[in-house]
């Protein structure tokens, strides 16, 4: 994901000051990956004084991985001359685990997701402290983390963290969905007998027109788009007749309620809540997230 969102930093003809990224990753196969791709930026195996002496540091290690990080991470904070912001990308650990681990309040939670690639991602994110975070960042501090989020596409600040956990369910996680549904289809249409390179191209043109199309019908609710498609007893009503026999709807929210549980889970929370289930949803104030 730091992948996806380098990538715009350094291509993105827009920027006019163009940032100093150095990339900080244990495995060698990643530096070297990223060095061939972005030959522009700095990259070290192992973390250094300097690799903290910077503005923004974007912590995008696996979950897992955030303690063992933040052991080497903390004392290279603590002697640090500038007292970055540190922006997590990691799905699931609240604010609270970086504050302590690393020894600050300086916190930003976002949730990206790897459209960001082609500048066409969205950033759910928030800052420690939600509403009330100046005393905690500068507003110059929270404006530059909202342009690295914008140069990867949309970004959407959220006031309270538990928004974070639900975007990671939809947006975070969203674009593994849309793959699937379009391996699906252009699989079906190999299946009927159109060369993968047609089938590939009507089924990505379909997505991007139809959502372009909502996009620009937002007066409109998704079910008046569909029942436009579907003629009185044609082709149409038979494929969605189907769908919902196959509990289109249910599995798409079952995947999101499991996606959403498992943040939950992971960042050591009750994760048992949804549909009949008895688990409390987090109310998510700051202060409350513990
Ligand atoms: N993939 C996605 O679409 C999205 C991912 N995220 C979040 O981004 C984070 C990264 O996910 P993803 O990019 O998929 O994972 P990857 O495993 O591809 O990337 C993480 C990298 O961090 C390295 N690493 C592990 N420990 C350390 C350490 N202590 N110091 C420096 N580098 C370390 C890993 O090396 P090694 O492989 O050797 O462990 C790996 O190269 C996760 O927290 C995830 O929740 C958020 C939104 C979307
Ligand atoms: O699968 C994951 O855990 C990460 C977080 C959101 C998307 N990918």
């Amino acid at each position: 994901m730091a992948e996806a969102m380098i990538a715009p930093l350094v291509t993105n003809p827009n920027i006019e000051e163009r940032p100093q990224i150095l990339v900080n990753d244990v495995s060698a196969a990643a530096v070297n990956k990223l060095k061939g791709n972005f030959p522009t930026i700095q990259t070290h195996s192992t973390l250094t004084q300097q690799s903290v002496d910077v503005d923004v540091v974007v912590v995008a290690v696996k979950p897992q991985n955030c303690s063992s990080l933040f052991s080497t991470l903390q004392p290279l904070l603590s002697d640090s001359i500038n007292d970055p912001v540190i922006l997590s990308i990691c799905a699931g650990v609240p604010i609270w685990q970086f504050c302590q681990g690393l020894s600050t309040d300086k916190v930003v939670r976002t949730m990206p997701n790897t459209p960001a690639t082609i500048q066409q991602g969205v950033t759910v994110w928030t800052a420690n402290g939600g509403a009330s975070y100046d005393g905690i960042f500068t507003s110059k501090e929270v404006e530059l983390c909202r342009e690295l989020l914008k140069s990867c596409g949309m970004e959407v600040q959220v006031e309270d963290e538990k928004f974070i956990d639900m975007a990671t369910s939809i947006s975070g996680s969203g674009p593994a969905y849309v793959f699937l549904l379009i391996e699906s289809m252009v699989d079906t249409a190999v299946h009927m007998g159109f060369s993968r390179e047609v089938a590939t191209r009507l089924v990505l043109q379909t997505i991007l027109g139809s959502t372009l199309y909502a996009e620009a019908s937002t007066t409109l609710h998704p079910a008046e788009l569909r029942n436009s498609v579907t003629s009185p007893a044609g082709t149409t009503a038979s494929a969605v007749y189907e769908l919902e026999r196959g509990g289109f709807r249910s599995n798409v929210s079952n995947a999101i309620w499991a996606c959403y549980r498992r943040s939950l889970e992971m960042g050591g929370r009750d994760s048992n809540v949804g549909p009949g289930r008895v688990g409390e949803l987090p109310s998510g104030e700051f202060g409350d997230m513990k």
